[in-house]
């Protein structure tokens, strides 16, 4: 900071939900390690999780603080509690819980009033915050929490519209402009591009609004480092024409000893204790574990776990499976006696895993994920290839970087973007898939590429890497900026 005045104060304001929160901390805490007064705007019930993941902070702790602001849930039309995506009852209740992050810029803007932060880095799913910072004079940038190759290629799809011009939802387009020759089909489209409901209508005009604001604001921060996606850095800069930093991997920074790792916290509490699971891998060989998680949100049915459990055991492959589903229900889905046959090839986590701390094991050989970007990236930083399931949200994007792009996976075959709930898979794509991966030259060459990738994901975070430079930079400017308002002030 320049020594002249207070530090530079700058607010962090996740969208709340777990992929949006935890990469959203990282960079608070990134920030707060370089002088920065860290404040993370939240509301009363994620306040908890967030005090958790600051508390082994001990270096910077007077940098970082949590402000709360009430998350009006009864006027959305959300059950009492329902603060976080995470726990929305029913996909029914997305367009509740987006009304509910509406109805937060009044109070955001009291909080601007009394605590008067220097900058806002608030959520993409938070446009309002543009015309928030414009209010106090000051600068919002847009914190995306996905690959910016995912963000190139949802802007050239918007442009050209590309999927108006094939005869069926399974036909192959290019999309136009995109660097790398990328063919996707309408099915792996998310709903609010090609569908015309009234729920998709409402998340069409949401991406609208998004995309304005986020071409009146000062600029975007993105989880990702320049040797994973130049290319794409470069198109968004100069072909979108949208300013951006890249400063991750996030999950990368402050890393501590491998027992406070373990003591620390993301997000939730793991439903299964640390120690013990970190034991048990220490009793498998190098890559011979297969580590399965779909995030936080995808909620798969009671069938399609079947499939995946029938699938895993035919690899015959050790694996650790994360079920999003409480310990106390009914388990239906559970193939019989599947638990009993799996003793010690097998773990079924029930809820939460420590996902860094299990992927960046020697002994995981493969990742099965759904591609949210903090897993895909956190994949990447373990030198894990993986096998793609891509349910909603952005994920089918992020799957084509994978595998087609980085070449460091490949696809379980998943047809169609279908909300939570994900496209139904089959046994046999579940065993080919693990085995593509876990056997052979092409997965051998995979892991290859993914290492170096690994490799470079250390080396943009330490001195003189590229996120260690772009974030300098973006400080500096910031700084500047702020000098130029006190000088207009005088
Ligand atoms: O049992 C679990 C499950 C998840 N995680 C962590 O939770 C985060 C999950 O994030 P992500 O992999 O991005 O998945 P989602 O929770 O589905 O994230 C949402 O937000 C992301 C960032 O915008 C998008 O890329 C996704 O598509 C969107 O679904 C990661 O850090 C995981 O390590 C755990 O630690 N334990």
């Amino acid at each position: 900071m320049d020594g002249q005045c207070n530090p530079l104060h700058i607010f962090f304001f996740p969208f709340m939900g777990q992929g949006h929160m935890i990469p959203a901390i990282d960079m608070a805490k990134l920030f707060a390690s370089k002088g920065v007064q860290s404040t993370i705007v939240t509301t009363p019930l994620n306040k908890p999780t967030i005090s958790k993941a600051i508390e082994n902070f001990k270096n910077h702790s007077n940098n970082i603080h949590i402000q709360t602001i009430n998350f009006p849930t009864v006027e959305a039309g959300l059950p009492e509690g329902c603060e976080n995506v995470d726990l929305i009852p029913s996909p029914l209740y997305a367009p509740a819980f987006f009304k509910a992050t509406r109805l937060l810029q009044e109070p955001f803007e009291e909080l601007l009033l009394q605590q008067q932060p220097h900058v806002i880095v608030a959520d993409m799913f938070f446009p309002w915050a543009t015309h928030s910072a414009a209010k106090f004079g000051i600068p919002r940038i847009v914190f995306h929490g996905t690959s910016l190759f995912s963000l190139c290629a949802s802007q050239c799809v918007k442009k050209h519209e590309p999927y108006k011009k094939v005869s069926s939802d399974t036909e192959l387009f290019l999309i136009p402009d995109l660097p790398g020759d990328i063919k996707m089909t309408v099915l792996q489209m998310p709903s609010r591009v090609t569908k015309h409901d009234p729920v998709s209508e409402g998340f069409a005009k949401l991406f609208r609004e998004i995309r304005e604001s986020e071409e009146k604001s000062y600029g975007v921060i993105v989880n990702s480092f320049y040797e994973l996606e130049g290319v794409y850095a470069d198109f968004y800069s100069e072909v979108v024409g949208l300013k951006n930093w890249q400063i991750g991997p996030l999950s990368v920074h402050n890393r501590h000893s491998k027992e406070e790792e373990i003591t620390s916290y993301r997000g939730k509490e793991a439903s299964i204790d640390k120690h013990e699971c970190l034991k048990w891998l220490d009793t498998k060989e190098i890559n011979s574990v297969v580590y399965l998680c779909f995030g936080s949100t995808t909620n798969f049915l009671d069938s399609q776990l079947r499939e995946i459990a029938i699938g895993l055991e035919a690899s015959g492959k050790d694996f650790i499976w994360v079920v999003r589903r409480k310990k106390e229900e009914v388990e239906e889905w559970l193939p019989e006696g599947f638990e009993e046959r799996m003793e010690g090839k097998g773990l079924i986590i029930r809820g939460w895993s420590p996902q860094t701390l299990i992927v960046e094991h020697e002994a995981i050989g493969a990742f099965v994920t759904h591609c949210g970007w903090n897993s895909t990236l956190e994949g990447v930083c373990a030198g894990v290839p993986m096998v793609t399931w891509p349910v909603a949200a952005e994920q089918f994007y992020n799957e084509k970087l994978v595998t087609e792009v980085l070449k460091i996976g490949v696809p379980v075959g998943v047809k169609k973007w279908a909300g939570l709930v994900g496209d139904k898979v089959e046994r046999d794509a579940v065993e080919k898939g693990v085995r593509r991966v876990m056997e052979g030259e092409e997965g051998k060459e995979m892991r290859k590429r993914v290492k170096v990738l690994a490799q470079n994901a250390k080396k943009a975070v330490e001195e003189d890497g590229s996120s260690y430079l772009q974030l300098n930079d973006l400080l500096e400017e910031l700084s500047s900026f702020r000098k130029l308002l006190v000088d207009d002030d005088i």
